[in-house]
């Protein structure tokens, strides 16, 4: 299609929940929770301008402008586009908010200056923008925005994403403290250890292997079994001390699971026909209230694909 028959493209990329518990920087969620909608058109200038009332304006500081003028700058793109983000997803609470703006723009993008970009291209100059929110091209979340579902980063180096198939009915209870900390991803990236005993890593390799099976199986025990983390979620958890007592309490009412979304604060629990709902919001209120913390509660889906978006 040519490059001149589209003036404007918008495309729309939802709220996500990266690691899982151990699938740390390789697995994430799709959820319809919140979006983004960001809106790429042409301007008469030769450089980029981001449109926003709640994100950096500089183009290299935001995640969306900083995926645009990579594309630009590898493809020799040499024209002016107006970035307009509408942000749906909240900021800074683990909910994947900077991935949505930057897989949202690298598909109108693509869109409309016609330039073919297979998913996983897509996912690398996605990833590439949230350099700008956290100083790390991690491809989690934005792997979310350009394949919805549940994703596997199998390679970075090229980037390459396999798509896990869930079969498993779940509602997705999102509890998302009313905390906010600047720089948070990038201060909770800082505090992972940079190395861990082999003890530890056959212990996480087993539990990714029996949650990826739980979910492709349906089977809710391999799901709790697996979705556990000792490693990052544990080295973090000063960050959001009432984790531990709300997933003790959540499985405690029978939810499939629990993990932390992303580098947190918000916490997504897997619940089913199974679980205690009124008794679990009860004591999830109670505990919030015992850290003196304000939250809100999401409950949401899957989001499955994002081909029409
Ligand atoms: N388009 C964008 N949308 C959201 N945040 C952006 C964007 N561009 C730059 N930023 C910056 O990125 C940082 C986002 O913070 P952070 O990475 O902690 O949150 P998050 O993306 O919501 O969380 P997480 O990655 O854990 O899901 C903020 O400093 C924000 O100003
Ligand atoms: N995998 C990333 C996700 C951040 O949204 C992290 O945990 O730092």
């Amino acid at each position: 299609m040519n490059e001149s028959y589209y003036m404007e493209v918008t495309k729309k990329s939802y709220s996500s929940s990266a690691n899982l518990g151990p699938g740390y920087d390789i697995l994430s969620l799709g959820h319809k929770a919140f979006f983004d909608s960001v809106t790429v058109k042409h301007n008469n200038s030769n450089g980029v301008k981001i449109i926003s009332n709640s994100t950096p304006e500089e183009p290299d500081k935001n995640t969306a402008g900083l995926s645009i003028l990579k594309i630009m700058e590898d493809k020799g793109i040499k024209t002016g586009l107006d970035i307009t983000i509408k942000k749906g997803v909240p900021i800074g609470l683990g909910l994947g908010s900077s991935g949505a703006s930057s897989s949202a723009a690298v598909r109108s993008v693509n869109e409309l200056l016609d330039l073919g970009m297979g998913k996983d291209e897509m996912v690398y100059y996605s990833m590439y923008g949230e350099i700008a929110a956290c100083g790390s091209a991690h491809p989690d979340n934005v792997s979310s925005g350009i394949y919805g579902g549940l994703t596997l980063i199998s390679s970075t180096s090229p980037v390459k994403v396999k798509k896990i198939d869930i079969n498993y009915n779940f509602n997705l209870v999102l509890v998302i403290p009313d905390i906010s900390m600047k720089n948070k991803t990038r201060y909770a990236r800082s505090i992972v250890p940079q190395s861990i005993k082999m003890e530890e890593h056959i212990v996480h390799t087993s539990r990714i292997s029996t949650m990826l099976y739980g979910f492709m199986k349906g089977d809710r025990d391999a799901i709790r079994e697996g979705m556990n983390d000792d490693i990052v979620e544990r080295s973090r958890e000063a960050m959001f001390p009432f984790y531990r007592d709300i997933k003790e309490k959540v499985i405690n009412r029978n939810a499939v699971s629990a993990c932390i979304s992303g580098a947190g604060p918000t916490m997504l629990i897997f619940a089913d026909d199974k679980t205690r709902k009124d008794e679990m919001l009860g004591d999830i209120k109670n505990v919030m209230g015992s850290y003196n913390t304000d939250y809100s509660i999401r409950e949401t889906g899957i989001l499955e694909g994002l081909d029409d978006q």
